[in-house]
């Protein structure tokens, strides 16, 4: 692997948490862990407090993903509309819960349902962040046959974010899936060319592919224990940084 120099923690202005939907179920198999939701809310509250402004992207595999459906035989497009409706379900209750916490906060749609959340309009949340808000970017790219990750990708970099935050099951990407390969090697610093290379599956290749065009940063950590969000924020704790060679 090319190892590219690992620098001190930056400072960031505007940054982009990708949080799994799984990451949401707690220690259960599906769903929502209600307490799991108001720990991470509590955490991107204290980050928010900092003065750096924080948008949300949020995933939908705890409720439904297209493409599991799609293998038991379901049209894949409808399917994947679903997954995007799982993934304004998860964003609507983080928004509850980080304005019980203090904080303001936008959900915005890449699917118009605006009865419930804002459409999104990259100008207007742009300037939700600059007046404090959290905006909740909801229903991935808005198009079927993407995930989440590239939704966060996308954003990021329309955002002009400094870097995109994957806060996932895992704690950095290692040599192959930890939770399948307990003897995986984890990775301080990897280019965007080592993981889509080496099929490191921890994003899809599409998602790396837009953070490297836009020489976005992503920085893969673990999204449970303690404030993890605002350790990884600090430069503390176990993460991988994908970055370009140079
Ligand atoms: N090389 C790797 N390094 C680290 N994690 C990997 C790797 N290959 C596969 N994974 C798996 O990828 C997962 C990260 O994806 P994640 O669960 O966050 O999915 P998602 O699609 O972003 O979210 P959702 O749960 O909403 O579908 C990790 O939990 C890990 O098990
Ligand atoms: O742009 C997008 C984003 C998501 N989907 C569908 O939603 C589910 C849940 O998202 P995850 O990234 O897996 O958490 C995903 O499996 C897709 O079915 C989409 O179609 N387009």
């Amino acid at each position: 692997m090319t190892q590219p120099v690992k620098s001190p923690a930056p400072s960031y202005k505007r940054v982009l948490l990708k949080v799994s939907g799984e990451a949401l179920m707690g220690s259960g198999s599906y769903g929502v862990d209600p307490a799991t939701v108001d720990a991470i809310a509590v955490d991107v509250a204290a980050v928010a407090q900092t003065g750096v402004e924080v948008c949300l992207v949020i995933g939908g595999g705890n409720i439904f993903r297209g493409v599991a459906a799609a293998a038991r035989g379901m049209d894949r497009a409808q399917g994947d509309y679903a997954g995007m409706l799982a993934t304004v379900i998860n964003a609507l209750l983080m928004q509850n819960s980080l304005e019980r916490h203090g904080v303001p906060t936008r959900v915005m749609t890449a699917i118009h349902m605006s009865s419930i959340a804002e459409p999104y309009i990259r100008r207007r949340a742009v300037r939700h962040m600059e007046k404090g808000r959290v905006v909740i970017f909801a229903a991935g790219t808005g198009n079927p046959f993407f995930t989440t990750d590239t939704g966060a990708a996308l954003r990021a970099a329309e955002m002009e974010c400094d870097a995109l935050f994957k806060g996932t099951q895992v704690d950095g990407v290692y040599s192959a899936d930890p939770r399948k390969h307990p003897d995986a090697t984890r990775y301080d610093t990897l280019t965007y060319r080592d993981v889509l290379a080496n099929d490191l599956n921890v994003m899809d290749a599409a998602a790396i592919s837009l953070a490297r065009e836009n020489r976005l940063p992503i920085v893969v950590f673990n999204i449970h224990g303690k404030e993890p969000f605002s350790r990884v924020m600090r430069g503390e704790g176990r993460f991988t940084t994908i970055v370009a060679a140079d």
